[in-house]
């Protein structure tokens, strides 16, 4: 209800920065590379986007002052997770650094990945030692109230080293989660990628619904190709993201597609406009 006595409170909450909309959206970094994060995020603050992640936290003061949000603090990375004990040292200790950052600035979410497959670790111990690492870090992101999202990934497609990612364990929406509610805590949820999700067990708005009590964050970009939300992709965002609206959350969507045209940056405001529903 975009009257609600709520939606005015926040509209006027955002006068320090970006004011907030009823869909908080965020931006990828990476995606963008050829933009300085203090340069897209004052895009951001002129489009309407609430927060940019995927950018080094050296960048966290510069953005952050200029009352831009982080929504999401990146850790270990998709290739080497926990599904392989000889990385738990290193992904323990990055997720609990990312919890650190994101407590000091203000950001909801630390991301993790299974990691790639490997040979010799079956299904059975990967989940187990994925479960493992976890369960060691959730009691300290309880503690400082900062919440590890896992990410699904589609490992079909092949193209392009960041359109898909062949090899990786979690590819399976059904699969991460079973793990998250393996980890059975508010503070371990989800992170559904729309795109991803459309490549590997498609059937959105459904899985929307029936996840939507452990997601904790989402991706958007156009499939197939993971670029621009427009015309010439295969997903219906404004009723994907009226679908997300309507389960009651109230997290980041961040865009999170790779642009083909000329101007990104007019990219990102055609997607902030598709998905600001
Ligand atoms: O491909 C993705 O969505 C990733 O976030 C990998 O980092």
């Amino acid at each position: 209800d975009e009257t609600s006595p709520d939606s005015a409170a926040r509209d006027d909450a955002g006068s320090a920065g970006t004011s907030r909309r009823r869909v908080r959206q965020s931006v990828m970094g990476w995606c963008f590379k050829d933009t300085p994060p203090v340069e897209l995020a004052k895009h951001c603050q002129r489009i309407g986007l609430e927060a940019i992640e995927g950018i080094g936290s050296a960048d966290y003061d510069a953005v952050t002052k200029m009352g831009v949000k982080i929504s999401l603090v990146s850790s270990h990375g998709f290739a080497k997770g926990p599904l392989d004990p000889e990385n738990h040292a290193m992904v323990e200790a990055k997720l609990r650094d990312g919890i650190d950052l994101a407590v000091r600035y203000g950001a909801p979410n630390v991301i993790t990945f299974t990691g790639m497959a490997k040979a010799g670790i079956s299904d059975a111990a990967a989940r187990k030692n994925c479960l493992a690492a976890w369960k060691r870090v959730i009691p300290y992101a309880e503690q400082k109230g900062i919440g590890i999202v896992l990410e699904h990934l589609n490992s079909k497609d092949d193209s392009h080293p960041m359109k898909g990612h062949p090899g990786y364990w979690g590819d399976d929406l059904h699969l991460c989660a079973d793990l998250v509610q393996a980890v059975g805590s508010p503070r371990f949820q989800l992170l559904f990628d729309i795109y991803h999700v459309q490549i590997m067990n498609g059937d959105l708005i459904r899985n929307v619904n029936r996840y939507h009590e452990i997601v904790g964050h989402y991706h958007t970009a156009g499939n197939p190709g993971r670029g621009e939300l427009d015309d010439s992709q295969e997903i219906q965002y404004p009723a994907v993201i009226r679908a997300i609206m309507n389960t009651g959350y109230d997290g980041y969507i961040a865009q999170e597609f790779i642009p083909t045209s000329a101007d990104p940056i007019a990219s990102l405001e055609q997607a902030f406009t598709v998905c600001d529903v």
